[in-house]
């Protein structure tokens, strides 16, 4: 289970005129800090999936970050499987499995190369990595390209070689961050399938995205935040009824306080 209770995020501006027009609009930003995420709160237990929505800059990837111990928050709590995150990050680390928006493959790497050193970084050994990578090749359709250097993979090819690299431990707690973003249907497809397996396997994912049809297809919780708090948390039954069965509409009321 992961629980996350008023997480707070600022960030220190050091030039502030690197700030977009709407930053500099945006009430988060309060003399020199921009406090990317000030309250935000939601929860998942084991077996489910929950989609993380919010209109672009409204903290995300930030939420997640702070989730995936990349970074310290500066209030709030989460506990993940009974372990406090911010108190016990190393202890917590191991138990989940991170894709964060950039890839960051090493491109003279093949793609199994990439994950091995991932399954070595995690203490695992040689046998396990490799039935491992064999499973996860299999999930993520990689056989064709897994031994080829990354250097020159597709957007696809990149994005399930990340997803098996963030997996490779077989973490308690998945966390993706826009794990669809730019692939083509078929891929897609892939990692939404590879989500439900998570599921199946009764594995906590969260995972960001723009995305309404796969939240619906997928997800057993819906949260909303916007401009760094927590506007919607419960179950997609909930989020659906909001607006007749239409996700889009539920999604604008949310955000423009109509709920
Ligand atoms: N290191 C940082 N320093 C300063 N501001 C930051 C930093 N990281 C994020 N921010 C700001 O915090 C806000 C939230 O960013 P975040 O990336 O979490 O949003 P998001 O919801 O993931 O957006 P998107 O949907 O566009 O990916 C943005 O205005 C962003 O510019």
């Amino acid at each position: 289970m992961i629980e996350i209770k008023q997480l707070g995020k600022k960030f220190e501006v050091e030039n502030p005129k690197k700030l977009s027009e709407q930053e500099k609009k945006d009430p988060r930003l309060k003399g020199r800090f921009f406090h990317s995420v000030t309250n935000v709160s939601f929860s998942v237990d084991d077996g489910q999936v929950l989609g993380l929505l919010g209109p672009n800059g409204a903290g995300k990837t930030t939420t997640l970050r702070v989730l995936s111990t990349a970074l310290q928050a500066d209030s709030g709590e989460v506990v993940i499987n009974g372990i406090n995150v911010l108190k016990n990050p190393l202890q917590a680390r191991k138990k989940i499995g991170f894709l964060s928006g950039s890839t960051g493959l090493y491109g003279r790497l093949t793609g199994r190369e990439n994950i091995r050193y991932f399954g070595q970084l995690h203490g695992m050994s040689k046998i396990q990595i490799d039935l491992r990578i064999a499973a996860l090749s299999e999930m993520l359709e990689m056989d064709t390209f897994l031994d080829r250097r990354c250097e020159n993979f597709s957007t696809g090819m990149k994005q399930k070689t990340a997803i098996a690299r963030a997996v490779v431990h077989q973490p308690e707690v998945v966390i993706l961050d826009e794990p669809t973003t730019g692939l083509d249907i078929m891929a897609t497809q892939t990692v939404m399938n590879f989500i439900q397996d998570l599921k199946t396997q009764r594995v906590p994912v969260i995972f960001s995205t723009h995305h309404l049809d796969e939240v619906s297809k997928l997800c057993d919780r819906v949260a909303v935040i916007d401009k760094g708090i927590s506007k919607f948390d419960d179950s997609i039954d909930v989020f659906n009824q909001l607006a007749n069965g239409d996700p889009n509409a539920a999604f604008l009321d949310i955000i423009n306080g109509g709920q």
